[in-house]
């Protein structure tokens, strides 16, 4: 799967564990950054991954910064955004099955290394559910 990586210096440690995660299991991934722990601002990296989701140049996008708060509000802003801000299997996989999320958003301030590996792992093998759940995604694409 083609996969676009963000994320601010409050995530970079844990971005740069998942990329190398993701190429293991031999995804194909596009690292936006940031590639060092200096402060920099998480919009900047929320923009660029949700611009290769919006043209379809990458069919989901992981974010990370302290909390997964301000990526997840920043991503959303995008009307082809559904992204969720997930701390466990549980909300990974119903992000997926519930809400078709196409953006994972983490905090590496929140969730350690191990949970983070696992959740993502199921983030991207759980498909959407349908059914009622598309027409409820259906409602919030005008707004
Ligand atoms: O945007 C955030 C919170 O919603 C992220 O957690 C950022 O990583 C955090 O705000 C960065 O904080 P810092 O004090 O500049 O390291």
């Amino acid at each position: 799967m083609k996969i676009a990586l963000g994320a601010d210096h409050g995530g970079y440690h844990l971005k740069e564990k998942i990329v190398q995660l993701l190429r293991d299991l031999d995804h194909d991934v596009t690292d936006t950054g940031c590639f060092s722990g200096d402060s920099v601002d998480y919009p900047d990296y929320a923009e660029r991954v949700i611009a290769l989701v919006d043209d379809g140049s990458c069919e989901r996008g992981i974010l990370v910064c302290g909390t997964g708060i301000g990526m997840a509000i920043a991503a959303n802003r995008n009307r082809k955004i559904r992204a969720a801000n997930c701390h466990d299997e549980y909300t990974a996989r119903m992000s997926r099955e519930h809400n078709d999320a196409n953006v994972l958003c983490l905090g590496a301030r929140v969730t350690g290394e191990g949970v983070a590996a696992d959740l993502v792992k199921v983030w991207l093998a759980t498909p959407f559910s349908g059914g009622r759940h598309q027409s409820r995604i259906a409602r919030f694409s005008d707004f």
